[in-house]
């Protein structure tokens, strides 16, 4: 479990961040959003003992996060910075047989530890190769590898999706979950939006140092709105008759026209989908789909970002 309690950090006239408090239970993922300077990367630097907090505690996994005991956190934590140095003319090989030696873990253990590592990270085939020659993709799964060498039971990843083209986010996303299957408690922070809201148990939303949402993404979805918005694909030619029908009910507001799709509000508390539905239909239109629009976790950062 990581339970973070009213976390500050200034740097200076810098931001940093402000007065986080939130808990991340055990076993579960929390994804982490926020621009670029949100203070992502300082709240993992707080939690992994690399920068001291001006005010307020964070404890993980039951461990006070204080300068007296980094030991302990260490062996708690895997962190993955969004940045990390690779040793470019060692082999994939050497180069994890490198961290496990600096993580003291024991040589006979050592070579299980490795092959267990790149098995998870699904890196296998990429033992001989030169650290030099892998991809931003290769790179952030070796990169994983390494992490969770010592076998951590709580992970932060700073963007460790960070570049990778879709196929490989979405590697990037299965290994995630897998490490969550085996019990891990994650964070991870992200730029690409759509991605966590997959596989997420909680997201947090950073804006300016601030922690602007948390939760569940329902119920940060179902917080920040106050109507309901439906898309109804009809047939082209039925486009115009729809609009005027939708225009004569009451409750119906805020009608839009896209090519083939006409989308309407209505408050949050009236239920009107079916009726809407149900009257389309007695008048001939041609409805192809008609479904409630979910926010996306891209259109509630940016609302929540426009703060
Ligand atoms: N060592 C530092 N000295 C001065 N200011 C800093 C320092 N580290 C971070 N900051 C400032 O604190 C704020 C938060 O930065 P942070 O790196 O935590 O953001 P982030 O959300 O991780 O962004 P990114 O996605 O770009 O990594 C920014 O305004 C940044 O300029």
């Amino acid at each position: 479990m990581i339970e973070l309690n009213s976390l500050s950090k200034s740097f200076g006239s810098g931001r940093g961040v402000d007065n986080l408090s939130f808990t991340v239970p055990e076993g579960s993922i929390m994804g982490y959003v926020g621009h670029n300077g949100a203070g992502k990367t300082t709240t993992f630097k707080i939690l992994t003992g690399l920068m001291d907090a001006d005010s307020g505690s964070a404890k993980i996994n039951g461990i006070e996060v204080k300068p007296r005991n980094l030991k302990k956190l260490k062996q708690t934590v895997g962190y993955m910075p969004d940045i990390f140095g690779v040793y470019d003319r060692m082999t994939v090989w050497q180069y994890l047989d490198f961290f496990g030696a600096a993580y003291r873990i024991p040589r006979k253990l050592r070579k299980e530890r490795i092959v267990h590592a790149l098995s998870l990270t699904r890196s296998e085939d990429m033992v001989d190769y030169q650290v030099a020659s892998l991809s931003r993709g290769m790179r952030q799964r070796i990169g994983l590898a390494k992490t969770i060498l010592p076998d951590p039971k709580v992970l932060i990843l700073d963007e460790p999706a960070g570049g990778l083209d879709p196929q490989a986010r979405i590697e990037m996303r299965e290994v995630v979950c897998e490490l969550k299957n085996l019990g891990k408690t994650i964070i991870l922070s992200s730029h690409i939006l759509p991605d966590l809201g997959n596989m997420c148990d909680l997201v947090g939303i950073i804006n300016k140092g601030k922690m602007e949402a948390f939760g569940k993404l329902e119920d940060i979805t179902e917080s920040l709105t106050d109507k309901k918005t439906y898309d109804i694909e009809v047939h082209v030619d039925d486009l115009g008759r729809t609009q005027e029908f939708l225009s004569n009910m009451g409750s119906v507001k805020d009608i839009q026209v896209r090519e083939q799709e006409v989308s309407f509000s209505c408050n949050k508390d009236e239920d009107i989908g079916a009726k809407v539905l149900a009257y389309l239909i007695e008048n001939s239109i041609r409805v192809n789909s008609f479904k409630l629009h979910e926010l996306e976790l891209e259109e509630m950062f940016m609302q929540l970002a426009a703060k």
